[in-house]
């Protein structure tokens, strides 16, 4: 095909890493490409906290104006950052395979031990799920809210602001500081964020059914897929936007697909954890029934009192 695909991306040094994978891995396919960068309110606002300016969309809805006119025929986004629902017009096409999901420690002090009580420790994230993990978890660990890239928020623990970082592996391993990681933290505790991970590709849904079928067999991961689409199922019954200390992990174990998934309340004092397992092809039913699960064993109760605490 001749038609050169033209990929959106906000410009920061993640996005635009997982932007240049998309397109490798489309021109292994023999396919043309060029990205075209596009700002969004989401990173002109650096100094408010996202939870704040209201998750929905900041990130992304300059990305689907540009697929709406055609300027763009994807966007590329951390999969972790899509919100559950698309708004009306757009849709996810593809999953690149994922990679480790854990989250880890990163600093330059090889010593940092969070298990150890007696040992004082501050740790930079701004995650709620994080935060209210490490309450419940590691009650003696005190967190700072650490937001920019990871180039800015090694910059701030640099300067001072806290000892070690707490992230997601696949972000500070994009950006090439594997050698800073000094911990990865278990998957039963630190539960990773729906879809941490991978690179998700929205499309308008009046993209060329044959570009976008191109687009598909270059990049989609199957096995990939299947995990995220029981783990969105999953958040969308929660209406977990970044904000809310949800958490859902999908699994394959041959044709059958394990997710586990919870909430946990701000002040860590309470942690909810289920686990389903089904046929890997009904991941929507499987997300759907691990919520009602968690909403009915307390979920419900926490939620509320997440939401009415964020208005505030
Ligand atoms: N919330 C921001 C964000 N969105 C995607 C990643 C990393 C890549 C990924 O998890 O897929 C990160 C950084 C982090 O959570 O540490």
């Amino acid at each position: 095909m001749n038609r050169i695909i033209r990929i959106g991306t906000r410009g920061s040094k993640l996005a635009l890493w997982q932007a240049y994978h998309v397109a490798d891995l489309l021109k292994a396919a023999s396919l043309q490409t060029e990205i075209v960068i596009i700002e969004t309110k989401g990173d002109k606002v650096l100094d408010v906290s996202i939870a704040k300016i209201g998750s929905k969309g900041v990130f992304t809805e300059e990305l689907e104006e540009q697929l709406a006119s055609g300027a763009i025929d994807i966007a590329v986004h951390s999969a972790k950052d899509m919100q559950s629902s698309l708004p009306e017009g757009f849709e996810l096409i593809a999953f690149t395979e994922r990679e480790k999901v854990n989250d880890i420690i990163l600093s330059h002090d090889k010593d940092i031990d969070y298990r150890n009580a007696d040992k004082p420790l501050v740790l930079g994230t701004s995650s709620t799920r994080r935060v209210a993990t490490l309450k419940h978890f590691y009650p003696h660990i005190q967190t700072v809210e650490v937001r920019g890239n990871l180039q800015t928020r090694i910059a701030k623990m640099e300067a001072g602001l806290c000892d070690a970082l707490l992230l997601a592996y696949a972000g500070a391993h994009r950006m090439g500081y594997d050698e800073m990681i000094c911990h990865e933290l278990s998957l039963d505790e630190f539960t990773p964020a729906v879809g941490q991970g991978s690179v998700a590709i929205e499309s308008s849904v009046s993209l060329d059914p044959q570009v976008r079928k191109l687009i598909q067999s270059a990049c989609h991961h199957e096995d990939t897929g299947y995990r995220l689409v029981a783990e969105r199922s999953y958040l969308r019954v929660l209406e977990g936007g970044c904000s809310i200390p949800v958490f859902a992990l999908a699994e394959l174990e041959g044709s059958q697909l394990k997710i586990k998934g919870g909430i946990v309340s701000l002040d860590g004092q309470q942690r909810i954890v289920h686990e389903l397992t089904g046929k890997k092809e009904e991941g929507v039913v499987l997300g759907q029934k691990l919520a009602e699960q968690v909403l009915q064993s307390g979920g419900e109760k926490i939620l509320k009192e997440i939401k009415s605490a964020l208005k505030k």
